[in-house]
């Protein structure tokens, strides 16, 4: 961060506010359990990969600003994106991946101050509807295409009692 000094320190990544690997872990867990015992999304993943969750929480951890295991160990943004081609996800399975999401989050005690959900669920919102977008037909992956960085946003750090 380019003001920061001793007595301003850049903020933590959202990836440390959150709890790091262990808490991302936990909450892809309680997540996939969820999923596959809704009924909307149940069918979308019925094939899924046993390390499914395990792999989407080093995703997030890499967005979040933590360690790029992904990247390194799984292909990156592009075969993430590959992941989602042709799958035809429709608006409500969607909403109903976030709702989990942010319910699954709630449920293992992710951070819930204003801050860090402000910027949680833009990046969820933000990641979802290009999920969507990308399991249409006539959807590309772009094979260079950079992993995404999500920070604090507008709200430009962690919450800070008064
Ligand atoms: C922020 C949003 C999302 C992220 C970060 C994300 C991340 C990922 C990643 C990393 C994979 C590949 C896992 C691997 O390498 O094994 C994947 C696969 C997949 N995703 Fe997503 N995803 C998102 C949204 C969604 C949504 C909204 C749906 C459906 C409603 C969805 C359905 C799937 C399916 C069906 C697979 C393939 C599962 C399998 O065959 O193992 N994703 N996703």
């Amino acid at each position: 961060m380019a003001n920061e000094t001793p007595e301003n320190p850049a903020p933590p990544s959202l990836y440390d506010w959150a709890g790091g690997m262990p808490a991302l872990l936990k909450l892809t867990d309680v997540f996939y359990a969820k999923v596959k015992a809704d009924p909307l999304l149940q069918p979308v993943f019925v094939r899924m990969d046993p390390e499914h969750p395990q792999h989407v929480a080093k995703f997030l951890a890499e967005v979040f600003g933590g360690p790029k295991a992904y990247s390194d160990e799984h292909g990156g943004h592009a075969e993430m994106i590959r992941h989602h081609l042709n799958r035809h996800l429709q608006e409500k399975q969607r909403r109903r991946w976030v709702e989990l999401l942010i319910d699954s989050g709630d449920d293992i005690g992710l951070p819930d101050d204003p801050e860090f959900r402000s910027a949680f669920v833009g990046y969820i919102e933000w990641g979802t509807r290009l999920a969507v977008i990308n399991s249409q037909p006539g959807a590309e992956v772009t094979e260079d295409a950079p992993m995404p960085q999500w920070g604090w946003g507008e709200t430009k750090g962690p919450y800070v009692a008064p």
